[in-house]
């Protein structure tokens, strides 16, 4: 067959986690195939030698043998059935669901008309069943046949192996390509003529009422009636071929028997295997001929899987650039708890170079303190590369579970820089805004804060842990909701002076939306995977669990603000 398509490559590629299981389909019709071979040859042997009468016990194993081989051939096909849809109908569901995806996302284009976009999503998916079912499955199958059937004519009776070779190759890859030649450009006319169709049907339905208003209606209805017939017509001279190739097939299949049974008896084989051979010739060519259906089917498929390509490469997510080397960052990295469970992280590729800002946003339970576990070191991936995981001060900062010592400030923050100056604690802790309560104390650093706090309030208690991560200055600074528990205006204040005052990288997970703006990058995580990322501004800007979240918390804090104002 022809080399593969560019269209059919693409096809296969969003094929490929189920390949294995079409491979396994394709072993099944091959088994399908030999054991119907095999169920000729031995019936063939049987009724040949029955007919001199030999005693039953000499029949006794080939009987066995037709009855084993009937019943394995329907049981080899059933499972066959079974395996090649359980993959295609998977397969299919991917390439649907990828299509709707396109389709639902980019702006309408005029060739997009609603009747046209439906043919696709129907008969063009269909198109992909069809390759994947009685192209690439048959096609395999039948290759396998023909050469274990040439290798079984050989054993019987060398010189005969050869006529049957050339009949294999004559009905599975010459009469393929004359099949696919003579129908090639009929068959590209035929997808679109259909689209244009369900056009029609659309227009003169939805548009009924209005071309009546114009007096329009016979004339678009002549045309909906030509393009039918040019449908017809041309759905008629691809049936007409079919035909003629049939014919050709089963003549080539008794011709090749012929060549093999005179060439069989010359060498002189026994005349009973030589109706083996001629009965397992023309079952192997008929076998062959298989492929002269395949090819026909992919000329046919052709103009259709280009358009579904079109439309899948179209929705080929952008692959996000990986870390440069040594880069801190995720590379594809999944995350796995429990064996069974949903990945809690799936796929996921961040980019921290220095001074990169990136916020981690998303629903409970999205993902984003496994993200910064993973980042730290904490939790190991499945799947994917981690760059400096593991090194406090390559990645570290403010964690959920983070623990606060029952010791005097200045301990709980040495614990980040045990060599830090006083000023070096109030630089970390004047954007935390922390320092001002420090200031007030009359112990100053060396409060004591009671067992994980005790003594402070929620505010100071978080205040003091992100004083004590901005004390680390790691090179990627990571923040598991640093303003958590401080009222918004002071959330937003510490946030900006947080920000300002982190050189390098930075990764925010955080539920609040505000502040944002400034952020390189905002990853919008859910059940494990980007759902989006970009800018605020570009976040804003499209419909998405962003846009939603940022309406619902912008006028949750009007209202809060309004509130304040009236007390
Ligand atoms: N240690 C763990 N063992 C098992 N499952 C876990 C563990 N930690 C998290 N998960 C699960 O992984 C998923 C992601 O959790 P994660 O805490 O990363 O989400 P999150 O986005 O930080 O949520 P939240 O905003 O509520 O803190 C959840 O389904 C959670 O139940």
């Amino acid at each position: 067959m022809a080399d593969v398509t560019a269209a059919e490559r693409t096809v296969l590629r969003v094929a490929r986690p189920w390949l294995g299981r079409l491979v396994g389909a394709g072993l099944l019709a091959a088994g399908t195939e030999l054991a119907g071979l095999a169920l000729m040859a031995t019936a063939t042997w049987l009724l040949i030698t029955a007919a001199g009468q030999p005693p039953v016990a000499a029949l006794t194993v080939a009987i066995v043998a037709v009855r084993t081989l009937a019943i394995a051939r329907g049981v080899l096909r059933y499972t066959e059935r079974l395996a090649g849809h359980d993959a295609v109908l998977r397969i299919i569901t991917e390439v649907r669901a990828r299509i709707f995806a396109t389709l639902a996302d980019r702006p309408a284009r005029a060739t997009d008309r609603s009747g046209d976009a439906l043919s696709r999503l129907v008969s063009d998916v269909d198109a992909v069943q069809d390759l994947l079912l009685r192209v690439l499955v048959p096609g395999a199958a039948a290759g396998l046949v023909a050469v274990l059937a040439v290798a079984g004519a050989a054993a019987i009776s060398p010189p005969a192996a050869l006529p049957l070779a050339l009949g294999l190759l004559l009905a599975g890859v010459v009469l393929p390509a004359l099949a696919s030649a003579l129908t090639r450009r009929t068959a590209a006319r035929v997808a679109p003529l259909r689209g244009a169709l369900a056009v029609d049907a659309i227009d003169l339905t939805a548009g009924a009422a209005d071309l009546a208003a114009f007096g329009a209606t016979d004339a678009t209805l002549a045309k909906a009636a030509g393009r039918a017939a040019e449908l017809a017509r041309l759905e008629r001279r691809l049936g007409l071929v079919g035909w003629a190739v049939d014919g050709a097939g089963v003549l080539l299949a008794g011709a090749t028997a012929a060549v093999v049974v005179l060439t069989a008896l010359r060498a002189g084989t026994s005349g009973t295997l030589v109706g083996v051979l001629a009965v397992g010739t023309i079952a192997a060519v008929e076998s062959a001929l298989a492929l002269v259906g395949a090819a026909r089917q992919r000329t046919q498929l052709d103009t259709a899987l280009a358009r579904v390509a079109a439309l899948l490469t179209d929705a080929e997510p952008a692959r996000e650039p990986a870390p440069a080397a040594g880069e801190p960052g995720l590379d594809h990295v999944s995350v796995t708890y429990r064996a069974g469970a949903a990945p809690a992280l799936d796929g996921v590729t961040l980019r921290l170079p220095p001074g990169r800002k990136v916020a981690v946003v998303g629903p409970s339970g999205a993902g984003k303190s496994t993200l910064l576990a993973v980042l730290a070191g904490t939790v190991a991936p499945d799947a994917g590369q981690v760059t400096g995981a593991g090194d406090p001060h390559r990645v570290g900062g403010l964690f959920a579970d983070a623990h606060v010592f029952h010791a005097p400030v200045r301990d709980n923050l040495l614990l980040a820089r045990p060599d830090a100056t006083d000023e070096e604690l109030a630089a970390a802790a004047g954007p935390a805004g922390f320092l001002d309560w420090v200031h007030d104390q009359p112990a100053g650093w060396d409060t004591e804060v009671g067992e994980d706090g005790g003594q402070l309030s929620g505010g100071q208690r978080q205040r003091l842990l992100l004083a004590r991560a901005l004390l680390l200055r790691p090179e990627v600074l990571v923040l598991d909701e640093p303003t958590e528990g401080l009222d918004p205006g002071a959330a937003d204040a510490v946030l900006a002076s947080v920000v300002a005052a982190t050189p390098g990288a930075l990764v925010l997970v955080t539920h609040r939306l505000r502040g944002l703006a400034e952020f390189d990058e905002i990853l919008v995580l859910d059940a494990g995977r980007v759902l989006d990322r970009g800018r605020h501004t570009d976040l804003v800007a499209r419909p998405g669990w962003y846009r939603d979240q940022w309406q619902t918390q912008e006028s949750d804090e009007r209202g809060y603000l309004s509130l304040g104002a009236g007390t």
